[in-house]
């Protein structure tokens, strides 16, 4: 197989906001609708103030329990075409969610120090169903594109949702692993003395410690680490989160970081809806691939959801060493994922 860095081409949408906003002002039309839940949160805002600077939103619905309507009214105070719409509490969920193209879903508690991702299931699963359950109810055929953590479990648990509400068709379901590949990106083009905006490394797996595998032998430019080195690359990427998490010592997690991987990834979901040719992320889907039925790979993006899934491509005996380690773990956060989701109501 060929190596996936080859047909992994550096995604549309780019690494600064100027050619963010220059790449839609050539590619997209004010066309499309999209909903941000969780939109007064610490990533929710700043990924909404991304979004509204996208020419190709024509409306961009902002929902959450708290504070929308003032951060609706902020937003909408700049002079960008994107109309912004503030909705609050459940009763207004539905209107801001018909209609909508791509929904983007950071609805939940972050992290505090100690904990694991995993610790943040019971508060998050029930949510993430909730949103999940008005989604298929509202936007069916939406891209769904989950934030909200344990993302390797809630995007099982959107999954389920979708099947228990009728909705079969869940090809554009996403787990958002994009601050990974940033991550990866950032912290090779440091080591390598590489011009960041040319790096592009594939992690595959899922978003939680040792489920998280940069593929950095098919890091585009091609570059290669000592053992030693490439183990501490590897996990210094794989143990990011918890980095920002001690540093924020208590206030939270990731916020500025994923809400620009987040609109990065949106980004990429209305270029593969206008048709963009070679619409190019890795996140978290529904997937063959391994023996978990949940997996992260580079995924040609299309008006219609995953167009192409390249797969793991070849990996290093390292690599193969790191999946067979992911997948068992994987597993076990599927299940919980789908437990939780069998005896949702
Ligand atoms: N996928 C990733 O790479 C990644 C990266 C960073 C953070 N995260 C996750 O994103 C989530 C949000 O993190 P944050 O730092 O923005 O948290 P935050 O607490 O700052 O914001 C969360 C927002 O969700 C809202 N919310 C809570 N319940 C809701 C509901 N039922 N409906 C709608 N909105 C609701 C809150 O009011 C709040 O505004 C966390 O679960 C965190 O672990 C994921
Ligand atoms: O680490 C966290 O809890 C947030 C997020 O998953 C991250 O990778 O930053």
């Amino acid at each position: 197989m060929a190596s996936v860095a080859k047909q992994f081409l550096r995604p549309s949408t780019v690494n600064n906001l100027t050619k963010l906003v220059r790449n839609f002002s050539v590619t997209g039309q004010n066309n499309y609708k999209v909903a941000v839940l969780g939109a007064s949160g610490g990533i929710g805002q700043p990924m909404s103030l991304l979004l509204k600077q996208t020419p190709a939103i024509k409306q961009l619905a902002l929902y959450d329990i708290a504070h929308t309507p003032g951060v609706a009214a902020d937003l909408s105070h700049i002079d960008t075409a994107a109309q912004v719409s503030g909705h609050i509490g459940a009763e207004q969920l539905g209107d801001c969610l018909t209609g909508s193209d791509v929904v983007v879903i950071p609805a939940g508690v972050p992290r505090k120090p100690g904990m694991t991702r995993d610790d943040l299931f019971n508060t998050n699963a029930s949510i993430v169903a909730d949103l999940s359950k008005a989604c298929a109810k509202y936007c069916p055929t939406a891209f769904i594109c989950i934030i909200s953590n344990p993302v390797n479990s809630t995007v099982p648990i959107c999954c389920e949702i979708y099947k228990k509400s009728g909705v079969s068709d869940t090809s554009k379901i996403f787990g958002v692993t994009t601050l990974d590949v940033v991550r990866s990106n950032a912290f090779i083009a440091e080591a390598k003395g590489f011009d960041v905006s040319k790096v592009n490394v594939p992690v595959i797996g899922g978003h939680a410690g040792i489920t998280i595998i940069p593929v950095i032998s098919q890091c585009s430019p091609s570059c290669s680490f000592e053992q030693p080195a490439l183990e501490a690359i590897t996990e210094r990427i794989q143990d990011a989160g918890t980095e920002v998490v001690k540093a924020k010592a208590g206030a939270g997690s990731a916020t500025l970081s994923m809400a620009y991987a987040g609109a990065r990834f949106a980004a990429s979901a209305l270029d593969a809806l206008s048709g963009k040719d070679n619409v190019v992320e890795c996140a978290f889907i529904q997937s063959s691939i391994t023996a978990a039925t949940y997996f992260s790979t580079p995924l040609l993006l299309g008006p219609n959801g995953v167009k192409k899934n390249f797969g793991l491509g070849n990996l290093s005996d390292y690599e193969k060493k790191l999946v067979d380690a992911c997948v068992p773990e994987l597993q076990k956060s599927i299940k919980k994922g789908e437990e939780f989701a069998a005896n949702f109501h």
